[in-house]
């Protein structure tokens, strides 16, 4: 409980959406990073950005911290523009790389960013919760890649915000310091905080997220549930050779890409079917005396899913372009 009280959110101001991006567009040159993006995150939720490397989830926080600007559309932050001053005060940030002074005790890189708020969580109260007391005397520059990690969203929290924002917080970590880091988000949410995390990893976003957005090549492929999310990632592929078309034998949800459209020699075709009991096809299909060949059974990896997602029908689909 004390964890959770120690980063307790100034109760109260925020009413309204605590982010609101409508209709943003952002280029790099050439390079679309974010296409018509719609994204609302109402205060306590806890919203894990999903998406493959490029997919425009960092230029995205980017707008929501007052980094960039859009070129089209609007974005607020806490009911104001993100890049008045103003309105980040009651926001944290953890980027992607963190640039610590390698020469400052740990406690010392606390102090000097609490120095900055005017009710900053107490630091040792702070490097406890982060698994980092035993360090407060050690240099930033001496820590190993994990604990620097865990100090950098440490220092997102000292000024209790009401909006944290973690770019892919435990790329790289062990998995007992990611423990620690997700406990850590966990506690701030508990205590009313709330966040937009991005994440390459299925896992994380699992762990901590009720509702996912993917985001893929700048374009919201679904927001949805957790739940509605797994279920769709979850679906095996059944790939297999076979003269007849299988595209509605009953338990395929759909057929993959080029499905009965690959002739093998023998005038069969190669079909990829997805499924959610990958098993259960297989026997009906050897019950059935179906004749088929050089079968492989394979999980849809994420890049596989978030692809299928712009498929039509996914709930919150948003891709109708
Ligand atoms: N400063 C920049 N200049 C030029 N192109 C950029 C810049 N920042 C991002 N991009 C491009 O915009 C697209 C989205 O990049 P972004 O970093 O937002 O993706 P991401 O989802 O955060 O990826 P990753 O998971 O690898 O961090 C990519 O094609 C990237 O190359």
């Amino acid at each position: 409980m004390e964890r959770v009280q120690s980063t307790r959110v100034t109760p109260g101001e925020v009413s309204g959406e605590v982010v609101a991006v409508r209709g943003v567009t952002r280029r790099f040159g050439d390079v679309v990073a974010l296409d018509d993006v719609t994204l609302d995150v109402g205060p306590g939720e806890l919203v894990g950005l999903l998406g493959p490397n490029g997919a425009g989830k960092s230029t995205l926080l980017s707008l929501i911290n007052g980094q960039r600007k859009p070129d089209s559309g609007t974005v607020r932050l806490l009911g104001g523009d993100p890049r008045d001053a103003a309105s980040r005060l009651g926001l944290g940030v953890t980027p992607q790389e963190t640039g610590l002074p390698a020469t400052l005790r740990v406690g010392e890189v606390v102090d000097f960013v609490a120095g900055h708020f005017p009710d900053p969580v107490p630091t040792g109260d702070l490097l406890e919760q982060f698994g980092l007391a035993e360090m407060a005397r050690r240099q930033a520059g001496a820590l190993s890649g994990g604990q620097k990690r865990r100090l950098a969203v440490a220092l997102s929290l000292v000024g209790r915000p009401r909006v944290l924002l973690l770019d892919e917080p435990t790329t790289g970590l062990d998995v007992g310091a990611r423990q620690a880091l997700w406990e850590a988000v966990r506690g701030y949410h508990a205590g009313g905080g709330t966040v937009l995390l991005t994440s390459h990893y299925l896992e994380e976003v699992q762990a901590l997220a009720q509702r996912v957005v993917v985001i893929d090549r700048g374009v919201v492929r679904a927001d949805a549930s957790l739940d509605v999310i797994l279920r769709r990632v979850a679906l095996r592929q059944v790939v297999l050779t076979c003269a007849t078309d299988l595209s509605a034998w009953p338990g395929v949800v759909r057929t993959g890409t080029g499905a009965a459209a690959t002739p093998g020699s023998d005038g069969g075709a190669r079909q990829t079917l997805f499924t959610a009991d990958a098993d259960a096809l297989v026997r009906a299909l050897v019950r059935a005396d179906v004749d088929f060949r050089d079968l492989e059974i394979r999980g849809a990896s994420l890049e596989e899913a978030f692809a299928e997602m712009v498929e039509p029908g996914m709930p919150g689909e948003g891709a109708e372009r």
